[in-house]
């Protein structure tokens, strides 16, 4: 049997639209596999009763098809499904590091983002890699069409997932067709300055770099109280603040001394809105590790 932990991941980060990802130090999937006949899933953890076991409906099923591995696969959730905190991608992250050492296919993390992209297009309609990427290389990642880059970076994080559910199909919907140059120029300038960021692993230039006039007001109206969560962060020290990924969680980039402070503010106010909401005090961290 192998065993792998597959990190939760945050998409975008504002102006990286299906481009950036970072890898988080928690919450995580844990993936267990042994060869088998035929393939079956067995799901436990937060949110298992939400997710399909049918390998045709579950990302971890389009994996298997991808590496010819069929395996008897234990999930056991720590990141919710809906959380925009990568669920879906850590579990096909996590089954393509495992069946890659079961089945000793010998491919290379780089190879194996394409192939637990798959799964991703079994969820939400396209083969997106900003979640996957980071799930398996860890870092900051820019995936795009002609591949992926990582950076091995440190910068301090809050991921604050409050009890709503955003679906990543309903929220793909609300993404604009078309962009006006004035947006796409400001977007380019931001999303390289969060890069530099990233290479410096200074929390100011990649919180700055995560403003985004293009996609992100459009998902914000989607979570409830993300203004005033939003305001409250960066008030309690916050660098940036953005949609984690398709949403309802939200991402703060902070100092290290201020992240406890950032967590109780983002907490705060969302109670204030009424809304459930739990924080993760975290950083960039390793992607998928083989247990
Ligand atoms: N192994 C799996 N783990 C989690 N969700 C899965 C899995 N397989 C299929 N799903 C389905 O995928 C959907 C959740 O994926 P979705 O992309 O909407 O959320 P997410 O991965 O948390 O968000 P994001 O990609 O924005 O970070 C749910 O409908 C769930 O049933
Ligand atoms: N880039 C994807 C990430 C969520 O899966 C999106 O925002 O739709």
């Amino acid at each position: 049997m192998i065993t792998v932990r597959a990190p939760a991941t945050s998409a975008n980060l504002g102006s990286g639209f299906d481009v950036f990802g970072v890898a988080l130090d928690r919450p995580a999937d844990i993936i267990r596999v042994e060869r088998a006949e035929r393939t079956t899933i067995e799901i436990t953890g937060v949110g298992s009763q939400y997710i399909p076991t049918d390998p045709e409906k579950n990302t971890v099923g389009a994996v298997v098809d991808a590496l010819d591995a069929p395996a008897r696969i234990e999930i056991d959730k720590g990141v919710r499904p809906a959380s925009g905190l990568g669920s879906s991608a850590a579990s096909a992250a996590g089954a393509a590091v495992a069946l890659n050492e079961l089945y000793d296919r010998g491919l290379s993390r780089t190879d194996l983002v394409p192939i637990a992209a798959e799964g991703e297009a079994v969820v939400s309609g396209t083969a997106h890699a900003d979640n996957v990427a980071p799930s398996i290389l860890g870092g900051f990642t820019i995936a795009t069409a002609d591949g992926v880059e990582s950076v091995d970076t440190e910068i301090p994080l809050v991921a604050c997932l409050p009890e709503i559910a955003v679906s990543t199909r309903d929220a793909r919907r609300v993404v604009p067709e078309t962009a006006s140059m004035e947006d796409l120029v400001e977007t380019v300038g931001n999303a390289a300055t969060l890069s530099v960021g990233m290479c410096q692993a200074d929390p100011d230039l990649v919180g700055r770099g995560m403003a985004d006039p293009l996609v992100t007001p459009a998902r914000a109206e989607l979570i409830t109280g993300y203004d005033a969560v939003r305001e409250a962060a960066l008030d309690a020290g916050a660098t940036g603040v953005t949609v984690s990924g398709a949403g309802p969680s939200m991402l703060a980039v902070c100092r290290g001394p201020d992240r406890r402070d950032v967590a109780t503010a983002m907490l705060d106010a969302f109670a204030a809105h009424d809304v459930e909401a739990r924080a993760y005090q975290t950083q960039i961290s390793d992607g998928a590790t083989i247990l």
